[in-house]
């Protein structure tokens, strides 16, 4: 585990760009931004270029896609793509809404995405796997969730991260397992996408992005856990506010206490 690269993000300070939800907006900035990276959101379509050139990853995140959105979205991959610029892709809620999946497959065939975060059910949907999505939230399945990410993982060609109690990381090959993380992250909205826009802070100072994806996946569970641990009385709402104050003061050394991996 590549834990040093949390120190290379706060060194370098990489500018991510956002195509954002409304609903996590302000969390996902404010957690960008606690952890060292330097956030900026945009909805405009003709201003893609000159906030590709100067982000040093992207994040795309379909939680509240528009038609708009999506045509942004095919500008900031193509012109990411062109730069050679990692993107994290945020597939929300593709297991429950079958046009979100059709559009998902769409983005996916326009531009290759370095590294793709969502629950299990949204990466089952993009797998082509049985299982049960319920609205953004993963709902419930009996496949085996190391195969479906591996295989999710050789089919679109990129690095996989479906997160939840076990996280499993997959860049089609090689599996890796978080099992830090703390219940708290499910009660509180906006987790996962707070999730991908690290994992994309993480691929934007790291050249690996299963190192990054598995690195940025640890630091992140371990840092809710810590704060759960430290806080037993914690409840959904000021979990969230909780964790934007721990992932800015967060150490290697406090991750490595309580990392658990394979
Ligand atoms: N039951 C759980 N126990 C511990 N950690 C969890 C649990 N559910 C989710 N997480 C953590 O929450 C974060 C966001 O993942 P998840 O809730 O799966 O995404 P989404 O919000 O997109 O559904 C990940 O870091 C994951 O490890
Ligand atoms: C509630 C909601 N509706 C559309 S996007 C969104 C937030 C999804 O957040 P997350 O996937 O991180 O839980
Ligand atoms: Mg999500």
């Amino acid at each position: 585990m590549k834990l040093n690269i949390l120190n290379e993000l706060r060194e370098k300070n990489p500018v991510v760009l956002s195509a954002a939800n409304f609903v996590t907006v302000q969390d996902v900035a404010n957690s960008l931004n606690a952890i060292g990276a330097s956030p900026i959101m945009s909805k405009e379509i003709a201003e893609a270029e000159e906030m590709v050139k100067m982000a040093s990853s992207v994040t795309l995140n379909l939680g509240t896609l528009t038609q708009l959105q999506i045509a942004q979205m095919k500008k900031i991959g193509a012109l990411a793509t062109q730069d050679k610029k990692p993107i994290v892709f945020d597939p929300v809620a593709v297991g429950a809404v079958n046009y979100r999946l059709q559009t998902a497959q769409d983005l996916l065939h326009s531009f290759p995405v370095s590294i793709i975060r969502g629950n299990a059910g949204e990466i089952a949907a993009l797998g082509g796997f049985e299982w049960n999505a319920r609205g953004i939230d993963a709902g419930s399945g009996s496949g085996n969730l190391d195969q479906i990410t591996q295989k999710t993982a050789q089919k679109l060609d990129c690095v996989v991260i479906a997160s939840g109690a076990t996280d499993t990381i997959s860049n089609g090959k090689k599996i890796a397992h978080v099992y830090n993380g703390t219940p708290l992250f499910q009660a509180h909205v906006g987790s996962g996408d707070v999730l991908s826009s690290i994992v994309a802070a993480f691929a934007a100072v790291w050249a690996d992005p299963f190192e990054a994806a598995q690195t940025a996946t640890l630091v992140f569970a371990a840092t809710g856990e810590l704060l759960a641990k430290d806080q037993p009385k914690i409840g959904p709402g000021t979990f969230g506010m909780h964790l934007i104050d721990y992932l800015s003061k967060v150490q290697v050394a406090d991750i490595e206490k309580i990392a658990k991996f394979d």
